[in-house]
């Protein structure tokens, strides 16, 4: 039977004696939940696989935990993220660093995943001559869009056109504390290259985190931004206090748009990366029943606070993505005059943003 879905080759490191390749060393630019269970990973994976640097370095932003010191010491201390990724134990060659000119010093690997909101100024920095080591390559972890106008971008995109290096799209039903205990799951990296594909599989692939690369960069990348729209609506589905069949129905047609959206402004990109991979259907599954975006617009719903206060009471220094990934999409889609092709997403924002009547989720759907 043919494969149902296109893989790269995986890659095989060489022996230390026999390898080719330079050795790569990892840096991972954000430390917030997702951020440290991928270096978790990465940094395991360094310290076991050929080809690898031993140490990988985390960026965090500093600050000063009271009682204890400045966040990078505790961590380089007691080997736990206490901030966002509590009880989970770090390996000791992952090495938390507060300049992140430091971090990418003599880097090949370069993971990104800081909230949307906060990359601009981390590009600034990294596109300073010298900072990056030449022939270096990134990965985005980011789930978001940039929006100016009419026009929109992925973050792979806007990496690469800003550091011009290439950059690959990590995403997947991906629940950063569950990742983080190795509880089993898949993510999907999309990438430009056979050598992105083998790198990038060697760096996070692990018997309890399988990672499936395919061609569609723009896909993975997208799939991650949208799907945050749709948590914000099965978020408010259940805090009307419908049931699942509800939620179901709200999926179906948010998959649907997002894959809509995807194949009108990145006809490129393939429809299968939303129907057959972990960054598709199954994120937003995960996404819709136990992520961040779903648990504050249920209490949206019920509480009538603001997204800003929920954020800022629920969710402990974690940030929301998908209240501006609402926002950016609507405005983009206003601008090109597609809001009515898309029902659920400009629903989904005026609910948010307008005083819309959750109840009208439904309406003409
Ligand atoms: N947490 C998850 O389960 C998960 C899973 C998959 C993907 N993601 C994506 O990963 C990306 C990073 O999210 P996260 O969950 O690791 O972060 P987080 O929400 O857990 O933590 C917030 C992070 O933002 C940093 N921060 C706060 N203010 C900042 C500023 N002004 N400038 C720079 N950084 C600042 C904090 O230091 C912290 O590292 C997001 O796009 C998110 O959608 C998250
Ligand atoms: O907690 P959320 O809503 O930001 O979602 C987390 C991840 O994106 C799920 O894969």
């Amino acid at each position: 039977m043919a494969p149902y879905v296109t893989e790269f080759d995986l890659y095989e490191p060489q022996s230390a004696d026999d390898r080719e390749l330079p050795i790569q060393k990892i840096a991972v630019v954000g430390s917030g939940s997702w951020g440290t269970a991928l270096a978790r990973i990465a940094a395991l994976n360094a310290a076991e696989k050929k080809g690898f640097d031993h140490e990988v370095r985390m960026w965090v932003r500093e600050r000063e935990i009271p009682g204890q010191g400045l966040l990078t010491d505790v961590i380089n201390s007691t080997h736990v993220n206490h901030r966002y990724l509590p009880d989970v134990p770090l390996p000791h060659n992952l090495v938390a660093v507060s300049e992140l000119a430091d971090v990418v010093k003599d880097a090949t690997l370069i993971v990104l995943v800081v909230p949307h909101q906060f990359l601009t100024p981390v590009l600034e920095e990294l596109s300073k001559p010298g900072v990056l080591t030449t022939g270096a390559r990134a990965i985005s972890a980011i789930k978001g869009v940039e929006v100016a106008g009419a026009e929109i971008y992925t973050f792979p995109w806007l990496i690469e056109k800003k550091l011009g290096i290439p950059c690959s799209a990590l995403g997947g039903a991906n629940i950063a504390m569950e990742v983080a205990q190795s509880e089993f799951c898949e993510t999907t990296i999309g990438v430009p290259s056979k050598d992105d594909a083998a790198l990038w599989h060697a760096v996070f692939d692990s018997p309890m985190f399988r990672v499936h690369p395919i061609e569609d960069v723009a896909g993975v990348s997208l799939s991650g931004a949208l799907k945050n729209v749709v948590a914000l609506a099965a978020g408010f589905v259940d805090g009307m206090g419908y049931g699942g069949n509800t939620k179901a129905a709200i999926l179906r047609i948010g998959l649907l748009e997002m894959a809509a959206f995807t194949k009108e402004f990145f006809p490129s990109s393939s429809s299968l990366t939303f129907s057959h991979h972990s960054a598709g259907v199954a994120d937003l599954i995960t996404t819709s029943f136990g992520g961040r975006n779903r648990k504050c617009a249920e209490a949206f719903i019920k509480t009538g606070k603001t997204f800003a206060q929920l954020e800022h009471e629920l969710l402990k220094g974690q940030k929301l993505q998908g209240v501006a990934t609402a926002e950016e999409t609507y405005q983009f889609l206003h601008a090109r005059g597609r809001t009515e092709g898309y029902p659920l997403f400009t629903k989904v924002y005026k609910i948010s943003f307008e005083g819309m009547d959750p109840k009208s989720l439904f309406d003409d759907l």
